[in-house]
């Protein structure tokens, strides 16, 4: 062992995963020249002072001549990573880096991870705060509940740029969307459908809220946490389980996860636990399974497939992957494109409409949702989240295309909507 690096244990060291992993995933690369002397008078000093001082001028004009405009920060405690759990913020960076290559593979947004060594709601608050400058939007990940509600929120009060709990929002849009295909691959109608939602950390109350909001009755949800079903009756609930309680769970069901099950079509896994087949069996005939928890899903897909005729993972090695991905590159792309001020619930149901229409007309039972690879969806999300943001009036910029000019012009214009002072300086 040498006194500088760390030795792996063979077996890992043997694991092409480690290999793939070693000085990380990304790095930072440079967009301009910087060969001569001239080159640096423009890159840096003396040239870039004019620079600055026109932002100090007129901060807006920071979005278009830094890389700000098209940066976001993928930000976490390390408290809740994938469902491995509180294992901190330096063993969630290849997460972090994780989602940064693939907003960057697949919206072009530049993304920097960051794991910060606090897991105090008001550190968080505070340092994220501080950083706001420094990027145009803010993803937090893998933050676990109830503090990612809290920190979203004031978050969201505090910026002017937009934040989205990945965990929350992302999951819940792409559910949406597998969950509507499949209702309809199956002739069933989504508003009647009986769901069942094992977890109720960020993802599970974020699901339930979306699902309950596009149109499934709360009567007809039940929502399970660790200690069984979730009901007005019980015992020692407190902030948003008992908002869950309210809303969900009309006829008190109580019991755990077996009893929920009774009769349900649906069963969206998010807790990271284990389901037992037994529990499975009550399940009302050619339903639907949602196991997402990762790297393990709540039910392993072949015996899920016993109960029910739609399965769908969060794993890239399953059909029907069902994870965020399908999300966050497009949001961003659209939010950063109209350079949002937020994101809005009508930003997030046009992305779950743009997800679930890629493959509409293709559907098949292995395929309610478009693959993580399919090059149309970050496209498609982008352009119905910046028209939303657009129609909600959190647009900087309107980036639909003009209406047909007779005269020769761009072909897609980026106009400015209300101007913000600062862009009338002239650089
Ligand atoms: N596929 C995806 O896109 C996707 C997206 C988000 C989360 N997830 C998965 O969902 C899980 C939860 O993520 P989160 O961010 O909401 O975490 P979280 O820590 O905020 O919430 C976890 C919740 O699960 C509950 N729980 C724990 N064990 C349970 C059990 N045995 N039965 C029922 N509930 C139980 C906890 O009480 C808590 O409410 C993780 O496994 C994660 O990998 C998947
Ligand atoms: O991080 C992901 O892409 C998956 C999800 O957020 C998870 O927590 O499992």
């Amino acid at each position: 062992m040498s006194f500088f690096s760390f030795e792996l244990d063979p077996a890992l060291a043997a694991d092409p995963v480690f290999d793939l992993h070693k000085q990380g995933k990304m790095e930072i690369s440079c967009t301009v020249p910087l060969s001569s002397r001239d080159d640096l008078s423009l890159a840096y000093t003396p040239g870039v002072a004019r620079v600055c001082e026109a932002i100090a001028e007129s901060p807006e004009l920071a979005a278009d001549y830094t890389w700000t405009g098209n940066t976001v920060a993928v930000v976490t405690d390390g408290s809740a990573v994938l469902g491995l759990g509180n294992i901190g913020p330096k063993a969630a960076m290849p997460v972090m880096e994780g989602k940064a290559v693939l907003f960057k593979q697949f919206g072009d947004v530049n993304a920097v991870p960051i794991c910060l060594d606090t897991q105090d709601v008001e550190g968080i608050i505070a340092v994220v705060k501080a950083l706001g400058p420094s990027f145009g939007g803010i993803n937090l990940e893998d933050i676990s509940a109830p503090r990612c509600f809290e920190i979203e929120r004031r978050l969201d009060e505090a910026l002017d740029i937009p934040v989205f709990h990945d965990d929350q929002h992302g999951t819940a849009i792409v559910v949406l969307a597998a969950l509507r295909n499949a209702a309809t691959l199956l002739n069933r109608r989504f508003a009647d459908l009986r769901v069942v939602i094992s977890g109720a950390g960020a993802a599970g109350v974020a699901i339930t809220n979306t699902l309950i909001t596009a149109g499934i009755q709360g009567a007809n949800v039940i929502v399970c946490d660790s200690q069984g079903i979730i009901h007005a009756e019980r015992p020692g609930l407190s902030g948003t389980k008992i908002t869950l309680a309210r809303s969900t769970n009309y006829s008190g069901r109580t019991g755990g996860i077996k009893e929920a099950l009774i009769g349900a079509d649906v069963l969206i896994g998010v807790s990271g636990g284990q389901i037992e087949e037994s529990a499975l069996t009550g399940m009302a005939p050619g339903g639907i399974i949602f196991a997402l928890a990762n790297p393990t899903p709540e039910v392993p897909p072949a015996l899920a497939h016993k109960y029910a005729a739609i399965v769908a993972t969060g794993r890239s090695d399953f059909p029907n992957q069902i994870n965020n991905v399908l999300a966050f590159p497009g949001i961003f792309r659209g939010a950063l494109d109209a350079r949002a001020t937020r994101i809005t619930e009508g930003m997030k149901v046009a992305a779950a409409e743009a997800i679930a229409g890629v493959v509409a007309d293709e559907l098949r039972a292995d395929a309610i949702v478009p693959s993580a690879l399919d090059p149309r969806v970050a496209p498609a999300v982008a352009a119905a989240v910046a028209r939303a943001a657009e129609r909600d009036g959190v647009a900087r910029l309107a980036t639909a295309p003009p209406p047909p000019a007779p005269s020769a012009g761009p072909s897609v214009a980026s106009t400015l909507i209300s101007p913000p002072e600062a862009v009338t300086s002239s650089l």
